[in-house]
């Protein structure tokens, strides 16, 4: 029941390569590295990898990714009491309040993370990577000539030798501006000779570099030419950068920091306007407020009251973060007419409040009030890990091509969905449509059930099962399939996984002979009548007689009788098709019986899916072909409500069922 091989379920993907390097890692932690290399070497390979990387080659050595540890916090100026330099870090030993100052000698290369070579003031150097900066090539975060300061810095192995300082989380690393108080004083100098001391020249270079898309290099030359226009109280200046500024962070989906700009803006003009200075617009935070509620209502009469560019940015503002919304109002084109990359604020809180397998229990803090919820790439992942959903385009694609092959998946976060715990049997199905979730009740369900869902299509065996559900999201299932397949004793259990695996090979084998002959599907369906055997009441460590598997799926026989019923079908077998579907949908846990002219559908756990669609269609043709066509009918109008729940939508149903009828 796996996913066959080609089509990639990112819940499957299991980063655990990192863990194994760790433990294999030798135990160097808290030592220092015993080889340096020396500049002129680290530099010479640096330039030798950005050649490379410019002809189309990876030569970058890979990481060792940590263990996980979360971000530093506050600020560097209150919270990072300690300053270090490279000479005193030791190996995977992180220190909360130490403090490393670099200066960087190269411009980086930006692959999967950013990296660059780079010196403290004492002049050790080292390979600096930065991780998950969101980085890129032609607008780089960390330039040449950047100094920056390092939380929690150590040394980390690299897989093929050597060490580096990597920082893992973005918000370790910050970007420190000429004038702050931590730049060392014997680099001071060169940073100051560097300043330009006229907005109108930082607004010139400002707006050249955005021409060339250089966005972040424009925003900090915006920055500039701000504090400069501030220094000189010149209002109109400030106006301007602020808009600037605004337009980038727009670029940069930074829409906080853009309602930020674009909210100073609006207070400096109405500050400096005589009829607007004690209206309400020339409090930044009320405008900052207005720009972030939904509403289209416009109390500050923004509308009239301020100046063109400005009234743009605001609708653009406006437009951007009602579609970034929690709630989807299901407007499509809207939808799809913007991606966005960010967490904002807003729902950052209900994504952090998705389960993280305990890890910010173990190691994080109680937030102090108002404190922002730290972005901790490691929690990032783990919520990644145990919530994302992997997800067809179309959940009827399904439907549209060859039975037994998948469509191509995508990944994607519905954080109210990812409250559902896992079931092998579960009492709802998700589908989608595109980037819409739909959840509909696969059986009736009791009120005050507990809505479930399959995270992924339970294995055959009962072992690998719980292995798997371990490994991926840390808990044993404990349906009622788990349970009753948990209790059959171990012989069995192995007995029925042979027997499986036989059967299979056998199938195959007959798969690639082309056209079944009857003698062939008859060998099968005895061996087939032989694993049914393992499943009877007698081999199931029921009561006397009692037969546990009578309303539940018997998943090792669902294969085989799929083939059964296609191969009886593909050589017109009516009488043997009804069978074998019959059995098909018994199989899954659905018992489908008939007296006279009436088709009886029992199911209380079974499971609704492609396949049993399919039975249903296949019953309803071989019933129209012996002419029984009450039988069809009610076989069809049950595939279309099951066609509904297990695609989404009625979409596509004529066609499938076309001919059916
Ligand atoms: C997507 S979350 C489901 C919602 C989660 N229970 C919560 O309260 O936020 C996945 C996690 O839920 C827990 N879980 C899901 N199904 C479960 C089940 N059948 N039995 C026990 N724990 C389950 C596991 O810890 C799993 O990693």
């Amino acid at each position: 029941m796996a996913l066959t091989t080609g089509s990639r379920n990112t819940y499957e993907e299991v980063p655990d390569l990192a863990k194994k390097l760790i433990n294999e890692a030798p135990a160097e932690t808290g030592q220092r590295p015993k080889s340096k290399v020396s500049r002129d070497t680290l530099v010479r390979t640096h330039q030798r990898h950005l050649k490379l990387l410019s002809e189309g080659s990876v030569p970058i050595r890979s990481l060792i990714l940590p263990k996980p540890y979360p971000p530093a916090r506050g600020s560097i100026h209150t919270n990072s009491k300690k300053t270090v330099h490279l000479g005193d870090l030791q190996i995977d030993s992180r220190d909360r309040d130490a403090l490393l100052l670099l200066r960087t000698i190269t411009s980086p290369y930006v692959w999967s993370s950013t990296v660059t070579v780079a010196e403290d003031e004492t002049g050790d150097v080292a390979r600096l990577t930065v991780c998950n900066l969101e980085d890129n090539v032609v607008d780089p975060i960390v330039t040449e000539g950047s100094i920056v300061a390092i939380r929690q810095p150590c040394w980390t192995r690299l897989v093929d030798g050597g060490y580096h300082i990597c920082v893992d989380h973005p918000s370790d690393l910050v970007l420190l501006r000429a004038e702050d108080d931590l730049i060392p004083e014997s680099w001071r100098d060169e940073t100051d000779s560097d300043q330009r001391n006229e907005a109108t020249q930082c607004k010139k270079d400002g707006d050249m570099m955005f021409l060339k898309k250089r966005f972040r290099k424009a925003l900090e030359l915006y920055t500039q030419g701000l504090r400069l226009s501030n220094r000189d109280s010149d209002p109109v200046s400030e106006i301007d950068f602020y808009r600037k500024r605004c337009g980038v962070n727009i670029v940069l989906l930074r829409l906080d920091d853009a309602a930020n700009d674009l909210s100073k803006a609006i207070a400096t003009h109405a500050r400096s306007t005589p009829n607007l200075s004690s209206s309400e617009l020339a409090n930044a935070s009320i405008v900052e407020g207005w720009l972030h509620n939904r509403s289209t209502e416009d109390p500050l009469q923004i509308s009239s009251k301020i100046t063109r560019p400005l009234k743009e940015l605001a609708a653009r503002i406006k437009f951007d973060i009602g579609i970034n919304q929690s709630r989807p109002d299901y407007n499509l084109p809207v939808i799809s007419s913007r991606w966005i990359s960010c967490i904002k604020a807003s729902l950052r809180k209900e994504f952090f409040d998705l389960e993280d397998g305990g890890y910010w229990d173990e190691l994080g803090w109680d937030l102090a009030e108002g404190e922002d919820i730290p972005v901790d790439v490691f929690r990032v992942e783990y919520i990644r890990r145990f919530n994302c959903y992997s997800a067809p385009t179309r959940s009827s694609d399904l439907l549209n091509q060859p039975p037994n092959t998948n469509p191509e998946l995508r990944t994607g976060f519905w954080t109210h969905a990812s409250y559902m715990n896992h079931s092998c049997l579960p009492n709802t199905i998700r589908t989608f449509i595109g980037d819409i979730r739909f959840l509909r009740a696969a059986r009736d369900i009791a009120a005050g059930e507990e809505l479930t869902n399959q995270y992924i299509a339970p294995d055959i065996d009962i072992t690998e099962r719980q292995e798997k559900l371990k490994t991926m999201w840390g808990f044993e299932c404990d349906c009622q399939l788990c349970i009753l397949d948990g209790s059959v004793n171990e012989n069995m259990r192995q007995e029925r996984m042979k027997r499986f695996e036989e059967l299979k090979g056998m199938v195959m084998q007959l798969g690639e002979k082309g056209p079944p002959t009857i003698t062939s599907l008859k060998k099968v369906a005895r061996a087939l009548r032989e694993l049914e055997a393992l499943y009877s009441p007698s081999m199931s460590d029921g009561e006397e007689g009692e037969d546990r598997y009578a309303a539940l799926p018997r998943l090792g026989l669902v294969h085989p009788t799929l083939f059964l019923t296609e191969a009886w079908r593909s050589v017109k077998n009516v009488d043997r098709t009804i069978e074998y579907a019959l059995k098909l949908l018994r199989n899954f846990g659905i018992i489908v019986t008939t007296e006279g002219k009436e088709l009886k559908v029992e199911h209380k756990a079974g499971l609704v899916n492609v396949e049993t669609v399919r039975a249903l269609n296949y019953l309803a043709e071989a019933y129209t072909s012996r002419g029984e066509e009450q039988l069809a009918k009610q076989c069809l109008e049950k595939a279309k409500v099951w066609y509904i729940v297990i695609t989404g939508a009625e979409v596509g149903m004529e066609q499938f069922f076309a001919g059916s009828s």
